[in-house]
């Protein structure tokens, strides 16, 4: 006779699915059937007791994500609400007894002892121990830092690095919705200051650019989120100043990847500047780095290439760099391509190398989507 025994489901409560992270995490979600797999809640900050999406069965009443007793009911809460919603939730949950698994994309909790900040495909093992530790506590990584590491993960696994600086071109949702909006509405103020011009064969190009910098240069640019123009220019500074004079996004580098890969001796120094471009939601980064020893191109590139199915190591050729290297072909995908690697003019073990990810993917929603599956599939 055969017999089913159904699995028990965990009770996992999803908290800012609607944001922009939010979102791209319930689109991964459904495209990896995740929600068969879990019994789902979802909560509000702002619109309790509406109804909820039909994602995962019937639309149900959203509840209150502020509500330790709802929360304290489910074995995993997995939250994109930002760091303000973790500091103030996350405490109390915790010391009302709750011992649920807490994922979260907010740096808020990143660098406590007892977090772990997960990308599998890098720390898998980290993970894996810190599970059968007893961790419960799991923050994914900050953007930029995630997707270096997975660019670079094979020689990171090689121990081949001894230093990194990365310099970031990053795009504006890392900044958020909003600013997403303003750059597109900044474009838009810059070409309609000078549509008529173009639109005539004649018009001189240094008349054109002089109406176009009048426009960057005024006031009525919108800029109410970055503050100044982004679209036409760029912003050499992101987060708020450290004592060391690095910007926190660049302070974020070293000590968020070495906590990744686990490093027990000296930590790899990693620092570099961080810039806002106007790319809509790929971050871009250019690094040069010293390898430990002199390593031929063909063998790095034998080395990245081999460490995760979504790097992918392109030629250092003009076509194929410009346009398969790019922002416009990474976005919305979970490719990592590396490119640009060659030995640089200070000697053998430096190299150049520049990658490009989806920072609300990889950067983002796709560590804690892991994540989840790891605890879900597993038996913790
Ligand atoms: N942006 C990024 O690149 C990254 C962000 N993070 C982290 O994730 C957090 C969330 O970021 P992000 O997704 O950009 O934040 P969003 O501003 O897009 O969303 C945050 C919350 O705002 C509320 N909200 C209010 N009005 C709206 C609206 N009209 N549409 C959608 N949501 C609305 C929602 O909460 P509710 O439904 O409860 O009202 C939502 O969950 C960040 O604070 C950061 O900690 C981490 C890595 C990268
Ligand atoms: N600071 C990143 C986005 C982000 O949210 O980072 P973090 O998760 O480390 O706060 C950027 O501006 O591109």
């Amino acid at each position: 006779m055969t017999q089913t025994v159904d699995k028990i489901m965990k009770k996992v409560g999803l908290v800012g699915w609607r944001g922009m992270v939010g979102s791209v995490l319930l689109e991964r979600m459904q495209q990896e059937n995740d929600f068969a797999h879990i019994d789902t809640t979802f909560f509000t900050t702002s619109q309790t007791g509406q109804l909820g999406p039909d994602l995962a069965g019937p639309a149900k009443p959203l509840l209150d994500a502020s509500s330790i007793e709802e929360l304290a009911k489910m074995d995993v809460v997995i939250t994109c609400q930002g760091g303000d919603y973790t500091n103030a939730v996350y405490p109390q949950l915790r010391a009302s007894g709750w011992h649920g698994y807490w994922i979260d994309a907010a740096s808020a909790l990143r660098m406590s002892d007892d977090s772990i900040i997960v990308l599998d495909p890098v720390n898998k093992d980290v993970i894996e121990q810190g599970l059968e530790q007893g961790v419960k506590t799991f923050v994914g990584g900050n953007c930029t830092v995630s997707l270096m590491l997975l660019a670079l993960g094979g020689l990171f696994e090689h121990d081949l690095i001894e230093w990194v600086s990365p310099m970031t071109y990053q795009a504006a949702s890392g900044a958020g919705a909003r600013n997403m909006k303003e750059l597109i509405a900044q474009m838009g103020a810059i070409h309609a200051s000078v549509a008529d011009k173009l639109a005539d064969p004649q018009a001189a190009i240094l008349e054109i650019d002089k109406l176009v910098t009048d426009k960057i240069a005024s006031s009525e640019l919108p800029q109410d989120q970055f503050g100044v123009p982004l679209a036409g220019s760029l912003i050499p500074w992101i987060d708020v100043p450290m004592p060391s004079g690095q910007s926190k996004e660049e302070w974020k580098a070293q000590v968020e990847a070495n906590k990744i890969l686990g490093s027990s001796k000296q930590p790899v120094p990693i620092d570099g500047l961080c810039v806002r471009i106007g790319a809509m939601r790929c971050h871009s980064q250019a690094m040069t780095i010293k390898l430990r020893e002199d390593i031929s191109v063909d063998k790095i590139e034998q080395i990245l290439a081999a460490h995760n199915q979504w790097v992918k190591v392109i030629p250092n050729e003009r076509d194929i760099t410009a346009s398969d290297l790019t922002p416009v072909k990474v976005t919305g995908t979970l490719s990592i391509p590396i490119g640009r690697i060659r030995k640089l003019a200070m000697g053998p073990e430096y190299i150049s190398a520049f990658t490009v990810g989806d920072q609300l993917l990889w950067g983002a929603a796709e560590p804690l989507r892991r994540m989840l599956r790891i605890i879900v599939d597993g038996s913790h």
